[in-house]
């Protein structure tokens, strides 16, 4: 029988399968850990004499408390914060005690869990991927099927290297055609986003087909899957390809030589066969797509940049009303008022989403012999050593300190807020990352989801602005 990828990937995890009392066993081939969601999962294996089933198969970094201010003088980044350093320092002991490889910060190759794992070559097509983070579906960018789970179920993986799952559905996400300049894998899944909503995509697995995918980058495939979650979905997944294939050769992890070629030969059966059938089929053209950005506190709540706030009195739903409603009373935003021109204070280009060499490069160009507009504060935030290593190579970090941006070192930063990087009350930003929540960047603070094309336009002219007007 013809099968998608996701059942491919399912049916090739499965140690035990479904029954009347239990949801099927999967078995996990990479497991990624960060500070924040995995204390709770090593006491647990502590209180019960348990070991780490797969110290091999498992990777931690360190990335959401993290500072990302820069290093003193003795190389160090300094971390004044009492309550990040307590957790810091039992991510260390605790991969010192169950022999799990940690990427310490500050080291070469920590970074956001999202950006080291492809960048180290650890994600590769075919695997099952788990992370205690929403944010887990970047990997499915490869055809990994990575989706994100609770702490309790950190616990288990660690200790049995195996997940009980229910079994997702399967949607077809296919957009066909040709991205016009300025439109980019952000505005993608944004278009996506406010098509669906935040809900539409719960229960499933979500897989991007058609001319529009294949047609990008692995980077800008890991931006459309990463915001699969925002959809309310488990997963996102990209089938891979002779693209994928060649970002991942010679990365420090994947296999060499013969074991390339048999890895390679599997990866080529896994796209869904011919006939395999989905649950659920939406449908986009590339060409009608615009820049998008979000006017409201949930990223389903998004336009093109021309377009207008919408008016909670065009609704008919009540519920949906009062929701709009209250966004708009946060947001600071009229009913019908354009987003063009509005003004704003901080611009933020990082987050798993965003920060990789290939959005700073994006950005870098645009902002190239300008100014940042006065009063406006940029935050360039790299998503791994690796890629500020990379931008400062070719000269990237002196076109964006040139231009009056702050230049970071790797981490989460302003995307959630727990690391000293945050918004003023009342602030608006600009943000490549992917969650707009009241309070998300800062308490009181409002953000628009934007691409990076988009951010640096707006940093440049300190108002939201058409990119596609300067390029
Ligand atoms: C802290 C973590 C649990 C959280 C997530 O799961 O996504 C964070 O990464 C986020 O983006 O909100
Ligand atoms: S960059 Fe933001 S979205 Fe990504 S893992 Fe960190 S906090 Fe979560």
């Amino acid at each position: 029988m013809a099968k998608t990828l996701f059942e491919k990937i399912w049916d090739a995890h499965v140690v035990q399968a479904a029954d009347a009392e239990s949801p099927a066993t999967l078995y996990i081939d990479l497991h990624l850990v960060h500070e924040v969601t995995s204390p709770q999962a090593f006491t647990m294996l502590r209180e019960r004499g348990l070991t780490v089933r797969r110290p091999d198969q498992t990777l931690a970094t360190m990335d959401h408390s993290t500072p990302t201010t820069p290093r003193g003088a003795d190389g160090i980044i300094p971390v004044t914060d009492e309550i990040a350093r307590k957790q810091l320092n039992q991510l260390i002991q605790n991969c010192s005690d169950f022999g799990i490889p940690l990427y310490n910060l500050g080291t070469e190759n920590q970074g956001i869990v999202h950006v080291i794992g492809p960048e180290q070559g650890y994600t590769q097509p075919g695997m099952t991927i788990v992370c205690g983070d929403s944010h887990t579906s970047t990997h499915g960018a490869f055809g990994a099927l990575a989706f994100g789970i609770g702490t309790s179920e950190v616990g288990h993986v660690l200790a049995t290297q195996c997940l009980l799952q229910q079994k997702p559905q399967t949607a077809e996400i296919r957009i066909d055609g040709t991205l016009r300049p300025g439109v980019t894998a952000k505005d993608i899944i944004l278009a996506i986003i406010a098509k669906i909503g935040v809900g539409g995509g719960t229960g499933y697995v979500l897989e991007y087909t058609g001319s529009a995918i294949r047609a990008l980058s692995m980077e800008e495939r890991m931006t459309i899957c990463n915001m699969s979650i925002e959809g309310g979905a488990r997963a996102g997944l990209i089938a891979p390809d002779e693209t994928t294939f060649a970002w991942l050769k010679d990365r420090p992890h994947t296999p060499k030589g013969e074991a390339w070629d048999a890895a390679v030969a599997y990866w080529r059966t896994l796209p869904s066969d011919e006939g395999a059938t989905y649950d659920l089929q939406v449908v986009l053209n590339a060409d009608e797509l615009a820049p998008m950005i979000t006017y409201g506190t949930n990223p389903g709540m998004g336009i093109p940049v021309t377009g207008n706030v919408p008016a909670p009195s065009d609704l008919a739903d009540d519920s949906q009303r009062m929701a709009l409603d209250k966004a708009l009373n946060y947001m600071g935003l009229q009913p019908n008022q354009p987003l063009i021109g509005q003004k704003v204070d901080v611009v933020f280009l990082g987050s798993c989403t965003n920060s990789r060499i290939s959005d700073l490069r994006a950005a870098a160009k645009l902002l190239d012999g300008k100014k940042v507009a006065d009063g406006l504060r940029m935050l360039v935030v790299p998503g791994s050593q690796q890629v500020k290593r990379q931008a400062e190579a070719e000269g990237l970090d002196q076109i964006f300190r040139a231009a009056g941006a702050e230049w970071r070192e790797a981490g989460c930063s302003m995307c959630i807020a727990m690391n000293g990087d945050q918004l003023q009350p009342g602030q608006y930003a600009v943000s490549t990352s992917n969650r707009n929540f009241e309070g998300r960047q800062g308490k009181g603070g409002r953000t628009f989801l934007a691409s990076p094309l988009t951010a640096a336009a707006t940093a440049i002219n300190g108002h939201i602005v058409d990119v596609r007007e300067i390029l």
